[in-house]
């Protein structure tokens, strides 16, 4: 990094004549540096203070600089022994300051060793995101700003060849696995024959997201003589396998080995027991709570994420809603991550991408919408709240079946935890307005559709079957809660069959429940199947608050066959509760006759007036009829229509009009007329569902036009450094919108300040909300914070320089 001191000459002084000063004074810090460090004994280190250590002083005004003071635990122990040259392999809780332990020893130990430009790679970091990348090398930035270091990015995205140029010239370097494999592969003067430490972050995670080979090849490019340093929140068995990076005789650190809980003290973890058909509402409702936090809401694929989110996003819960999963573009994640980060009150959908050392600041809630696959990824993903010893609030949502298996994983890994219950005064169903959505917007559906197979999918190929276990789980429900008309196909027979299931074809909702339950042994599935036969009306009445049909059918089964009319009344009579001016057509004829008649106040007396196809309206003063003679104002009189169907004879009909039982029976038997009742069903839902997948392909290549334009022009602009893409570092599942979208919260008006919400759970305490309220205060550096991953590469490129 470019120190500040460096080349900032006196003004009045000639600068050449201070270098070999300035040289030989450094000369002189690094000889005595070194002394103090090999009289350093690790083991009997008591020092509490940065300031207490044998830091150079470009670190040492940098962590002053950072407001850093005191040393975390974790850094107490590591740092010493990492100064010292010693491997080690580090576990501490979540938010304990990992990040400091291993980057206080990389610039120490270059800087002792004299690191120029020249002497090329010293350091290389390895990330298993880009997110988490992109955190450190901001951190390293931060503390290593009184360094002369060059330091890069190298997670993807940019061309190999942008990158290639500069690589030589680091000496630091943060990176994803993928990436740096390709450079090391592809890059012939890309050197790392010189490399003085490997730092893995995050390392199990690194190993569980399949980087194992990856990993193993960028081992074998470098050099065995070497310190290793290695972090995680959890240390697991994984990590020691670890050994095969060679590691010589490495020191464990595990710092919170002893604790009583494997999470920090000041987390309070709860979980709620909540049938899965019910979770979206709970989690609705629990927004609806706490619109006035900071919120983290884990769920288990990008797909899942995606349709909660749109879904969320037109339900409006009064809090902006934000998303992150792994097939976003690399800015739109970087987008979301920053507006996180800053925000004070806003509530991020995301998968388990934001699960590991991302340090948003302040997040007062994390809500596990789905269960975590192991206690693991729980203890990582509720570590993104109470960290560094401030509190937070944990939520863990569980269907019955899952509680019994994770708490028993959660209780072995030390994780204390407590089971609260939802205010059922405060519980809100968003059931029918899902279904509503997904009725009326054909992509929402269709999202909808692949969450809930991303979902089934993700519980299907658990491991852990103690807590996942698909054939407990209220399937249809779960599809009805999201809104579906049907559940989709879903098939696990046999190893083929996710990639069957993926391009399986969206079929009529009853046929495809029948297809469902062919699952085997799934005889109780089967068995409702088939006392669930559905007809026409059946769905309609299903789909009952969906405005037209469901009057339409209300009337039918009313048995009030004069549509027109009711239309004509109906309209009247949401009018008459809506809107002062619409009173006017209260003066229908009949109104008038009967006030008329029965005697009521003098009315004076009406002209007629009437629109095509309306009822006459009387008109009784002269504004009335200036009004009336506005179109647009004599449509509101023109009812919600009628839609009729016209048989051979030329009679209208109402569109779905009842037979009476004779002429059901004279066209055959019941059976024969459901089958082809369904069938023809059939073919109609596939005409629409072919409309629907043309609509939502359509729109998919639009974006992903606008999307090539934007990069284009992005790509033009020419920004100086190499970073991002290329490498699958999440699960992320999802086609990936890119869009991020803030729902529009509620309006605070001026002097009416939104109501506070009420509290969710039955054990909240006043005390608890007070809590929550302090907690939002952290201080947050105003220092010209890079923002976008363009900043940051404007800053590298910075550094090169
Ligand atoms: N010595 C310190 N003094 C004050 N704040 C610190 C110190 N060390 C770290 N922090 C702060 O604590 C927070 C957590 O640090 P960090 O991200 O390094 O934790 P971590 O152990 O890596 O967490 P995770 O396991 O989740 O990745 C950060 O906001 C960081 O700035």
């Amino acid at each position: 990094m470019v120190s500040k001191l460096d080349g900032r000459a006196r003004p009045g002084k000639p600068r050449h004549p201070r270098k070999p000063l300035k040289r030989k004074r450094d000369a002189e810090d690094v000889v005595a540096l070194e002394q103090q460090v090999a009289n350093l004994d690790p083991r009997e280190v008591s020092a509490k203070d940065f300031a207490d250590l044998p830091l150079s002083q470009p670190t040492a005004s940098g962590l002053e600089a950072s407001h850093f003071k005191t040393m975390t635990d974790v850094q107490a122990k590591v740092i010493p022994l990492a100064l010292k040259g010693a491997d080690c392999l580090g576990a501490a809780k979540t938010g304990s300051g990992k990040t400091l332990a291993f980057l206080i020893p990389v610039l120490e130990n270059l800087y002792r060793k004299r690191w120029t430009s020249m002497d090329g790679l010293g350091v290389l970091i390895i990330s298993p995101t880009r997110e988490l990348a992109i955190q450190i090398f901001d951190v390293l930035r931060k503390v290593g700003r009184y360094h002369s270091f060059a330091a890069g990015l190298v997670i993807g995205g940019k061309s190999l060849r942008e990158e290639q140029e500069r690589l030589g010239r680091m000496n630091i370097l943060v990176c994803t696995p993928g990436r740096m494999l390709q450079h090391m592969d592809q890059t012939a003067s890309f050197d790392v024959n010189n490399l003085q430490m490997l730092v893995l972050d995050e390392a199990d995670r690194i190993m569980d997201m399949g980087f194992q080979t990856t990993v193993d090849a960028i081992v074998e490019h470098l050099p065995k003589e070497r310190q290793t340093l290695l972090f995680s929140a959890t240390q697991t068995r994984k990590v020691s396998d670890l050994a095969r990076l060679s590691l010589r005789e490495p020191e464990y650190v595990s710092v919170h080995e002893a604790a009583s809980s494997s999470t920090p003290s000041t987390l309070q973890q709860h979980y709620v027991i909540t049938p899965l058909p019910e979770k979206l509402d709970t989690l609705y409702s629990f927004l609806r709570s706490n619109i006035k936090s900071k919120i983290l809401v884990f769920l288990s694929s990008g797909k899942q994420v995606r349709f909660v989110y749109e879904s969320f996003c037109h339900l409006q819960p009064g809090i902006p809603l934000l998303h992150l999963h792994g097939k976003q573009k690399q800015t739109a994640r970087l987008d979301v991550t920053a507006k996180f980060s800053a925000a004070k009150y806003s509530c991020l959908f995301a998968t388990d991408v934001a699960a590991r050392g991302l340090d948003f600041p302040a997040v007062d809630w994390v809500i596990q919408l789905d269960c975590p696959e192991d206690a693991e990824t729980y203890i990582h993903r509720v570590g993104r709240t109470a960290r560094f010893e401030r509190n937070g609030r944990a939520v863990l949502l569980l269907d019955p079946s899952e509680e019994e298996g994770i708490l028993k994983r959660l209780a072995q890994k030390k994780v204390p935890i407590e089971r609260i219950k939802v205010r059922q005064s405060k519980q809100q169903s968003i059931k029918n307005q899902l279904q509503n959505m997904c009725f009326k917007d054909p992509e929402l559906k269709y999202i909808g559709q692949k969450a809930f197979v991303s979902y089934v999918r993700s519980v299907h190929v658990q491991k852990d079957k103690e807590i996942f276990n698909l054939r407990e789980l209220p399937l249809e429900e779960f599809a009805a809660s999201l809104g579906l008309a049907g559940t989709p196909k879903i098939k696990f027979l046999n190893g083929d069959s996710v990639k069957r299931l993926k391009n399986a074809p969206r079929d009529l909702p009853s046929s495809s429940e029948d297809e469902g339950a062919e699952e085997k042994g799934d005889e109780k599935s089967r068995g409702k199947k088939k006392e669930a036969v559905r007809t026409k009306y059946d769905r309609m009445f299903e789909r009952r608050n969906q405005d037209v049909l469901a009057d339409h059918y209300k009337k039918m089964i009313e048995g009030d066959d004069d549509d027109e009319v009711a239309d004509v009344d109906d309209g009247l009579r949401d009018a008459d509760e809506d809107d002062d001016f619409l009173t006017v057509k209260r003066r229908g004829y009949a109104d008038d006759l009967a006030e008329q008649i029965g005697g009521a106040a003098p009315v004076p007396k009406p002209r007629l007036v009437t629109a095509v196809g309306a009822e006459p309206i009387f008109i009784d003063s002269k504004r009335r009829e200036k009004l009336l003679k506005s179109k647009k104002k004599l449509l509101k009189f023109k009812g919600k229509g009628t839609k009729l169907v016209f048989d051979d004879d030329g009679n209208a009909h109402a569109i779905y009009e009842l037979e009476d039982e004779g002429q059901f029976r004279e066209q055959g038997p019941a059976e024969i007329q459901r089958s082809k009742f369904v069938e023809e069903e059939k073919e109609r839902v596939k005409v629409a569902d072919a409309v629907d997948k043309q609509l939502v392909r359509e729109k998919k290549r639009e974006r992903k036009e606008k999307r090539k334009a934007r990069e284009m022009a992005e790509r033009e602009i020419g920004d100086e450094m190499h970073v991002e893409l290329g490498t699958p570092d999440d699960e992320g599942l999802d086609d990936g919108d890119d869009s991020v979208k803030v729902a529009p919260r509620r309006v605070e008006v001026e002097g009416h300040p939104q109501k506070r919400a009420k509290k969710w759970f039955e054990d909240d305490s006043e005390d608890g909300a007070k809590r929550v309220k302090k907690r939002t205060g952290r201080i947050i550096e105003a220092t010209e914070e890079p923002e976008t991953l363009e900043d940051l590469e404007a800053l590298a490129s910075g550094l090169l320089g």
